[in-house]
């Protein structure tokens, strides 16, 4: 299963999280926004239409960050990860999910599901790069 998936810088640092509803695979754990990458849809594409959905936000950059695959006993998911630099609109758990701002120092005090560690491991190596347009892909 391939997923998209936003780790949305603030201004300030902070990195926006969500919490996974009680239904859902993970339920209960924080996350990265994102979802499945539909049929037809770049893996851009379904990061935007991803945030908008779930947090509100309108993509406006993004660079690519990490790419984990990681096997859970049911599934197996491809976390296709981009940081998002630039982004407008105020985020809100659209889908009535918990949503919090946080340092990345303070990241390793939420629950994540396992797949979630590269991703931090990244993030604490990145170093800003250049950041690629979302528009036109
Ligand atoms: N969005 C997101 N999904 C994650 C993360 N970590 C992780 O293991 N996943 C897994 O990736 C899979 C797909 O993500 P998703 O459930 O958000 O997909 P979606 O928004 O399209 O869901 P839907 O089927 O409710 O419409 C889930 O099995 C989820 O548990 C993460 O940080 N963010
Ligand atoms: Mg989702």
């Amino acid at each position: 299963m391939h997923v998209a998936v936003g780790v949305v810088v603030r201004s300030d640092g902070k990195i926006l999280i969500a919490r996974r509803l009680r239904h859902q695979h993970m339920g209960g754990c924080w996350e990265f926004p994102g979802g499945k990458v539909e049929a037809g849809e770049s893996v851009q594409q379904a990061l935007c239409r991803e945030l908008r959905e779930e947090v509100a936000i309108a993509v406006r950059t993004l660079e690519p960050l990490v790419a984990i695959r990681h096997a859970y006993r049911e599934k197996t998911v491809l976390l296709d990860t981009w940081q998002v630099t630039a982004f407008s609109g105020q985020a809100e758990g659209r889908e009535g999910q918990e949503i919090a701002w946080v340092a990345l120092r303070a990241l390793d005090q939420y629950h994540f599901p396992d797949a979630n560690r590269g991703i931090i491991t990244a993030l604490k190596r990145a170093r800003p790069g250049t950041a690629h347009s979302a528009r036109g892909r």
